[in-house]
């Protein structure tokens, strides 16, 4: 899983210098962050309406969507996935609650 978001980064890193015209992501870049954003709402509200809807290969397909546009995102922020896996593995040893209280 991780390996699969690693390669996916060093992609979204390389394609920072890719031309436009032959890349969806070099593309996506190219209209800055507004339109990452953008994507990143589009393809929330898909994934919301594919999960009120049932369907288990849609919620996949939009929610790789959503993942995908959210990479994108903290590509352009100079991000690495890993920090936000490293955030998800910190809450690990949390419950809800105590990381409710953490942040107030
Ligand atoms: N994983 C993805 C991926 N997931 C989704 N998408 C694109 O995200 C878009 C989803 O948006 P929509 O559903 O709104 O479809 P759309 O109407 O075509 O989108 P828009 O053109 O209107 O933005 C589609 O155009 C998909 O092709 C992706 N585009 C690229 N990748 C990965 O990125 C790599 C590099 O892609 P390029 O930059 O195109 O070479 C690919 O090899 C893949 O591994």
């Amino acid at each position: 899983m991780s390996e699969t978001l690693s390669r996916l980064a060093e992609m979204l890193e390389q394609r920072k210098s890719a031309d436009p015209q032959s890349s969806y992501v070099a593309k996506l870049y190219s209209k800055g962050l507004d339109s990452i954003l953008k994507k990143i709402g589009e393809e929330a509200t898909e994934t919301v309406l594919a999960a009120k809807d049932g369907d288990r290969q849609h919620i996949i397909y939009e929610t790789a969507d959503l993942w995908f546009h959210c990479l994108v995102m903290l590509a352009n922020q100079g991000i690495h996935p890993d920090e936000v896996l490293a955030e998800l593995a910190r809450r690990e040893g949390l419950s809800g609650l105590e990381e409710k209280a953490a942040r107030s």
